[in-house]
C-alpha cells in the first residue's frame, strides 16, 4: 500500500510537485492521470526513493521512503521513465542482473524469468542483445525487470507510452494480473482513456497539485458529467494534453 501526504518537491523556481496527497491500495490499480508537466514523474521518483521530499510524507507500506529507502525499494518494482537498457546484454541477461540484485539466483531465478518472458510474449526476443529493440520490445524487458522479484508495490511512468495496440493490450492484461493478484499498481498516463480502461481510482494532477481524487464514477457524479472524459476536461479546466 502507498500513501502520500502533502507531498512538496521544488527544482530551483520551479515547484513541481505541490502538497499532493493520495493513497494507492492493494488489489487496486491508481492512476496518475494529467497533462504534461502535472508533477506525475516527479512524485513517482520520490516513491521509488530516486529523489528527496522538500517536504511530506510518501510511506510504502508503512515505511517512509526518505528514512528507508532500503528496505522501500525491495518491496517496489518500478518503470522508470527513462528505460535505460544496456545495449550489449541480452533480453534474458537484463531480467538475470535484476534478479540476482534482488538476491533471486538458480532454479528459483531461472523459472521466475521463464514466467515473465511467457506472461510479455518474449520468447523470440529472450537471448537477443536488446541493441536495437524497438519500443514495445524494450518496454518488456524493462516491465520484467521491474517484476522479476515480484515487489508487492508496482510503481510504471507511463507505460503504454510509444506502444502499438498489440503492445498495449499486453501491458493492460499483465496490470490486470497485478491486480487480480492483490498488489497495489499505480501508474501515470496523460492519456485519459488509457486511465479510463484501467485504473479503479485516479488521482488527477494538474500543476503539481492534485484536483480530483476518486473512483470513475465519483468522478463523474461530482462533476455532474456523464462520461469520464468530461469529467476529466471538467476538472483540469483544459483537454489539452489528455488526449491521444
Ligand atoms: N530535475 C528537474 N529540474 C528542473 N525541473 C524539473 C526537474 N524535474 C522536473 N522538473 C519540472 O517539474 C515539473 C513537473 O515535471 P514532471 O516530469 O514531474 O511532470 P509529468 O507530469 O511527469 O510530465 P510528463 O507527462 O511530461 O512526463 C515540470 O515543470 C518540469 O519541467
Amino acid at each position: 500500500m502507498i500513501e502520500v501526504t502533502n507531498l512538496h518537491k521544488r527544482f530551483g523556481a520551479v515547484t513541481a510537485v505541490e502538497d499532493v496527497s493520495f493513497r494507492a491500495e492493494d488489489g487496486v490499480v491508481t492512476g496518475l492521470l494529467g497533462p504534461n508537466g502535472a508533477g506525475k514523474t516527479t512524485t513517482l521518483r520520490m516513491l521509488y526513493t530516486l529523489i528527496r521530499p522538500d517536504r511530506g510524507s510518501a510511506k510504502v507500506d508503512g515505511l517512509e521512503v526518505a528514512e528507508q529507502p532500503l528496505e522501500v525499494r525491495r518491496s517496489i518494482g518500478v518503470l522508470p521513465d527513462a528505460r535505460g537498457l544496456y545495449p550489449r546484454l541480452t533480453a534474458h541477461e537484463h531480467i538475470h542482473y535484476a534478479g540476482e540484485l534482488h538476491g533471486l539466483s538458480g532454479a528459483t531465478l531461472d523459472k521466475r524469468i521463464g514466467e515473465l518472458v511467457e506472461l510479455l510474449d518474449m520468447k523470440e526476443i529472450e537471448h537477443r542483445r536488446t541493441e536495437g529493440f524497438s519500443q514495445g520490445e524494450r518496454m518488456k524487458v524493462a516491465l520484467a525487470r521491474a517484476l522479476v522479484h515480484g515487489p508487492r508495490n508496482v510503481l510504471l511512468d507511463e507505460p503504454t507510452n510509444g506502444l502499438d495496440v498489440m503492445s498495449t493490450r499486453a501491458v493492460r492484461t499483465l496490470i490486470r494480473r497485478l491486480k487480480a493478484q492483490g498488489h497495489c499498481v499505480v501508474f501515470s498516463s496523460h492519456v485519459m482513456q488509457e486511465v479510463a480502461a484501467l485504473c479503479d481510482r485516479i488521482v488527477v494532477v494538474a500543476k503539481g497539485r492534485v484536483v480530483a481524487d476518486g473512483t470513475p464514477d465519483e468522478l463523474r457524479t461530482r462533476t455532474g458529467k456523464d462520461s469520464l472524459e468530461e469529467a476529466f476536461v471538467t476538472v483540469i479546466g483544459t483537454d489539452q494534453g489528455l488526449m491521444q
